[in-house]
This record gives C-alpha cells, structure tokens and sequence, in this order.
C-alpha cells in the first residue's frame, strides 16, 4: 500500500493571543481518496488547512503531505496541490480564458484551458471579464483556478458556496471526473449531502478537536445510524429508537387496532449524526472506537 498523501498527527495550533485553535488533532488521507473535513464555524477546518497548504506554521505535530513537511513548501511541491481557498481577492477584469491561459502557464502538466472552462460549465463566459461574472460563476473559475495544474491533491474549502442546485450537480459531476483520474481531494463543506456524496472518509472537528473519524457512511458508529419510529399517542408525540422499526410498527398497529396518528420511521442522516456531535454532551469517537 503507497504511504497516504497526507499524515496529520497530534496537530497543535495556538494563535497570538493564546486562542488554541487545533488541539492535537491526527488523521490520513490516502491516494485517491475524497475526505471530507466537517465542522462548524470556527472549528478549526481552515487553520489545519492552511497548514497542510504550507501557508500558516503550527505549533505542535507532525504534518506531511504529499511526502514533503509543508513548512519546507517548494515551488515544485506546490505545483502538485490545487486550491480553491474560502474567500478569493478581488475580481480581475482579465477575461475567464485570459486569466486561466495566465495560471496554466505556471505549471508543467496544465490542463487545456478551454476543456478546464467546459468542464466548470463556463464555455459562454469564456470571453466575459471575470469582474462581471456574478458570485456563483466567480466561484467557477476560483474551481477551474484550482483544478487547471492537473493537481495531485485538490484542497477545496467551501467549494459549492454561492452555487445554484444546478451548478452544484454539474459541479459535482466534474469532482468525480477528477477522482476517476486518481485525484486526492480534502473537501471542508457545510453541505452534509455534499460530503456524504463525494467523499470516502470523513472527519468531524468541533472545537478544535476530531469528534469522529471514519467511513462516511459508518460515521458516529452502528448506534448513531439506528432508525426513528415517531407517532403521537393521545395528542402526544411518543419516539423509539429500534432496528426492527417494521416490527414495532406492527406491535402499533395491532394496539391501536389501526393507523397510528402521524406515523413516520426516519433513518438518520448524516446531518442528523453530525448535529449530535455539536451537542455538548457528545463524547470523542474515531474510526468506530469511542475514547
Ligand atoms: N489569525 C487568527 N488569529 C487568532 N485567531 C484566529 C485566527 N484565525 C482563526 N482564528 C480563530 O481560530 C478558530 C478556528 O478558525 P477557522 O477559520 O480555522 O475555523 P473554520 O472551521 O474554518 O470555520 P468556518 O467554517 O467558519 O470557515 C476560530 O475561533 C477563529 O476565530
């Protein structure tokens, strides 16, 4: 098995004035992986990410990425990573093939620039000045900005912000195009059917901390992903968590000797798993193992 693209282990970040932002956080990203970083505002998705981009020193921990310490960045290092950062400058009056043609010529194995423009759903726009596209189009071309090195590991921070539901399938189609060529990507969204769409892996930091690591599909562990069976009994609404909602339903049923009121059997979803997480209650989990 090749080493994973990215290592992250007991990653510390304390900022001038003392705000400790990561707090010995550790994960792998392996070749070819989509993993998705979760977390609220000001968990700390953009401070570790920064780190991994060579662009903000830790202050603890060890932090590999693509084999090299991104505190020794190169500029051939760096023509391996892709990246759409949260928040982009001001917009140039450069044209969308203008300002891609520019970029693509910084690195060795760029992309074709208009393949890149098609495949952000900007082919109309090619010629238009990137100053008077509107917010969600802008966002396209920080995406093609992104992907037009042909990069090996993609940082995407918030990618789909500002996106119609439209451009955010198209959008994700052309992730999976990138994952198909092997591409490693760190996704940060607020869009949990985003996540659960695109990635293999996920982790979930609150506070600064990993609150769960692991399988998209097996994060928070068996009990978190247990079906919901609600009904109101009397005016009342009663809630009982079962693997066998089928068989409750019938015990309901015969009780009832009928339909009970307002029946309904929910699977939780991964919103539902993530938002359990930010209770204060919630305690650590990483892959499948409470600690
Ligand atoms: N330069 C800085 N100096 C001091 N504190 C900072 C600095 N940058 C970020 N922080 C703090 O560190 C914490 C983590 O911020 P960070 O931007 O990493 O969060 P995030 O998870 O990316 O949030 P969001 O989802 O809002 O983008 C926040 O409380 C923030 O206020």
């Amino acid at each position: 098995m090749t080493d994973p693209v990215v290592q992250v282990e007991n990653l510390h970040k304390t900022y001038r004035g003392g705000f400790h932002a990561l707090r010995g956080v550790s994960f792998d990203i392996r070749q070819g992986e989509t993993f998705a970083l979760l977390g609220p505002n000001g968990a700390g998705k953009s401070t570790a990410i920064e780190i991994l981009e060579g662009y903000r020193d830790r202050s603890r921990g060890r932090v590999s990425v693509l084999g090299t310490d991104p505190h020794r960045a190169t500029l051939e290092w760096r023509a391996r990573l892709g990246i759409v950062l949260q928040n982009t400058g001001e917009a140039p009056s450069a044209s969308v093939r203008e300002l891609l043609t520019h970029f693509a010529g910084f690195y060795p194995r760029a992309r074709d620039v208009d393949e890149v423009i098609g495949a952000v759903g900007l082919a109309d726009k090619a010629k238009t000045p990137v100053r008077r596209l509107s917010g969600g189009q802008r966002r396209r071309v920080d995406v093609a900005l992104g992907i037009i090195g042909r990069p090996e590991l993609l940082f995407l921070d918030e990618p789909t912000t500002g996106f119609d539901p439209e451009a955010r399938r198209q959008f994700w189609d052309l992730i999976r195009g990138l994952q198909g060529e092997g591409t490693t990507i760190l996704l940060t969204t607020h869009y949990l059917d985003e996540a659960a769409e695109l990635s293999q892996r996920a982790a979930i930091l609150v506070g600064g901390e990993l609150a769960s690591l692991g399988p998209i599909d097996s994060l928070g562990g068996p009990q978190s992903r247990v079906p919901v069976v609600r009904w109101h009994d009397g005016g009342r609404l009663r809630e009982e968590r079962t693997e066998q909602p089928a068989e409750l339903v019938a015990r309901l049923f015969a009780a009832e000797a009928g339909e009970p009121a307002s029946l309904e059997v929910v699977r939780p979803s991964l919103e539902d798993i993530y938002l359990s997480f930010l209770k204060p209650s919630a305690s650590i989990q990483t892959e499948g193992v409470s600690a």
